[in-house]
């Protein structure tokens, strides 16, 4: 059986149909309700989790898998402790500065930035060689410079739809973030022909997707 850590919500509604189109029946993750540990096709069970804890189940080997955001990889710097085996092209959003209409990027005072990301938005600024504050923020990051609690934001952005009915305009576009699938090193040693069997039918699948998508 192999154990994956899968990151609920966004993440988990998107990998939905990649399983379905391998041919793995997700009526029971569909239908889970409030269940948190889902075995499917009596093969993978599934550890529901939010992101930032995908990582800690990988480390300490209680999953074999993984399935996370990249933004959680660069923030967590996860790429030295867990394996990334394939980039699923879901779940596409980017990072990116933003700020009030009008806000004087060249002002010679510290700015102070919102994030549920600092240490993305430390590498950011640190690249740029500026000294920022960053205060780190668990939701609604747009509120932050809308409320006087920050001047700019580094945060995800898909639609722009957040953006744009808050009155808030991009300054910086950063990376682009898609769901990864990543495994415990450990396990990618001990279970490898059952994880690539995985990784190549999830593989296809991906493949015909950005056929489709071109
Ligand atoms: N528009 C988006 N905004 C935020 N994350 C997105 C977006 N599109 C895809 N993602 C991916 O989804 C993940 C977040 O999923 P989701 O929003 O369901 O969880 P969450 O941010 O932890 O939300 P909550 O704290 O409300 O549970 C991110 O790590 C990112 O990789
Ligand atoms: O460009 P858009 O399509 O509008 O998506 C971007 C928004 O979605 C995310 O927030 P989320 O919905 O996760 O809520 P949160 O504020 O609680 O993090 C992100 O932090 C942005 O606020």
């Amino acid at each position: 059986m192999l154990k994956i850590a899968l990151t609920k919500g966004r993440v988990e509604d998107k990998l939905i149909p990649l399983l379905e189109k391998c041919g793995i029946d997700c009526t029971p993750l569909i239908n889970k309700k409030r269940k948190l540990i889902i075995t499917l096709a009596d093969q993978y069970q599934f550890i529901l989790v939010k992101g930032e804890d995908v990582c800690t189940y990988l480390r300490t080997g209680t999953a074999d898998l993984g399935v996370v955001g990249s933004d959680i990889l660069a923030e967590q710097d996860a790429l030295e402790q867990v394996d990334e085996l394939l980039d699923l092209g879901t779940g596409r959003c980017q990072f990116i500065v933003a700020s009030k209409q009008g806000f004087d990027w060249n002002q010679p005072q510290r700015k102070v930035i919102g994030t549920k990301y600092p240490e993305v938005a430390r590498r950011y600024f640190t690249q740029l060689g500026e000294d920022v504050e960053i205060i780190k923020i668990s939701g609604s990051v747009e509120l932050a410079p809308l409320t006087g609690l920050a001047d700019a934001i580094v945060d995800l952005t898909e639609t722009g739809t957040t953006l744009r009915v808050n009155h808030l305009v991009v300054h910086d576009w950063l990376d682009v973030i898609t769901s990864r699938l990543v495994a415990n090193p450990v396990a990618l040693k001990q279970k490898r022909r059952e994880i690539f069997q995985l990784v190549d039918q999830l593989n296809q699948v991906v493949e015909e997707n950005e056929y489709e998508n071109i």
